[in-house]
């Protein structure tokens, strides 16, 4: 479970009434999650999602909570962070910096179809175009800096054949990383952790994204891919499903067009978005920090999607 750092009830409720959201009467730890501490948090006025920051800093967590503050401002559909009487909606529980959200509601779509996917494809074009006036500035963490620091720290946990993989793949990024073709991508906020369990439909009616603690400034087609790379896959195989992949693309298109050198890019950019959840997912497994219970996520998966998208890269046409 989840739960890193236990919040009692008389805490909860403590925050609550500063924040003017009513009387607590329920509050449950979230089972699911590895990044963070999170409960559901139940007034007499609402349901709201208390989540402790676990990584995350007191400095990084502004750009974070205003951008989800600034998409919800724009209608796009994000849990909103709740402000005490100055407005602050940053604020800290036993030291750890702390935010108060709207519960979604809905469910996540675990076995999406080409439904499903054309509502995130297309919703993710307007959060990206909601977010073009974000004022703040901050890099994904999770970015080309963050890889090539990682991959020297989880190589002694990787058979020859991986450690090779890796190295080649992390060589090839830095290369396009410096090329001319991807420096004139288009970028601003992205979520860059779009996956299913981010995403809430009610029925098959997409409800809201969330979980943007992942977030930064980085290419829109880095986005894209991350979403190609778990929306439209064969979960077993890592396969990419192209009737879906197509769907998601002309559902996105159809809100902001992808550009000739976005669709020039889109394989290499999965190819990215594969090695980020590699890394990630090995750094988790081998290197855990202490909580209740964790659960790390498999990161053969994602080392079986890195293959998939070097030996069989798939176009976009657009249409
Ligand atoms: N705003 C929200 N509305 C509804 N449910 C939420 C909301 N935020 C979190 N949840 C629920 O809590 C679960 C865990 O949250 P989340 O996925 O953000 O965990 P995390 O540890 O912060 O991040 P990660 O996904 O990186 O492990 C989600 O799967 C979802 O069921
Ligand atoms: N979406 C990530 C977990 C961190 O949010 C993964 O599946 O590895």
């Amino acid at each position: 479970m989840a739960v890193f750092t236990p919040v009692t009830p008389d805490d909860a409720a403590a925050l609550a009434r500063r924040l003017d959201l009513g009387t607590l009467t329920e509050l449950r730890g979230i089972q699911s999650g590895i990044e963070n501490t999170n409960y559901f948090l139940t007034t007499d006025r609402g349901e709201y999602v208390l989540t402790l920051f676990e990584r995350l800093t007191f400095e990084q967590l502004p750009f974070y909570l205003h951008l989800m503050k600034h998409l919800a401002q724009r209608g796009i559909p994000v849990p909103e962070p709740k402000g005490d009487a100055s407005g602050e909606i940053l604020h800290a529980l036993y030291g750890k910096p702390t935010a108060v959200v709207d519960k979604l509601r809905g469910q996540h779509q675990l076995a999406p179809d080409q439904r499903h996917c054309e509502q995130v494809g297309a919703m993710l074009a307007r959060m990206h175009l909601a977010g073009r006036d974000y004022p703040r500035h901050q890099p994904n963490l999770r970015g080309l800096a963050w890889w090539t620091e990682t991959v020297p720290v989880v190589l002694p946990y990787l058979e020859p054949a991986q450690a090779e993989l890796i190295q080649d793949e992390l060589a090839f990024q830095q290369a396009l990383a410096a090329s001319p073709a991807y420096a004139q991508l288009p970028r601003g906020p992205i979520h860059a952790d779009l996956f299913r369990d981010n995403v809430m439909f009610e029925g098959d009616t997409l409800t809201g994204f969330f979980d943007f603690y992942f977030a930064g400034v980085d290419t829109w087609l880095f986005d894209i891919a991350v979403c190609l790379n778990d929306w439209c896959v064969d979960l077993a195989t890592g396969r990419l499903d192209e009737q879906r992949a197509q769907a998601f693309c002309n559902a996105y298109d159809r809100v902001r067009e992808i550009t000739h050198d976005e669709c020039r890019l889109l394989p290499a950019l999965m190819r990215a978005g594969a090695l980020r959840f590699w890394i990630s997912r090995l750094w988790d497994y081998h290197l855990p920090r202490d909580a209740q219970m964790l659960k790390a996520h498999d990161p053969a998966h994602f080392e079986r999607i890195l293959r998939e998208r070097r030996a069989q890269p798939w176009h976009y046409l657009r249409g």
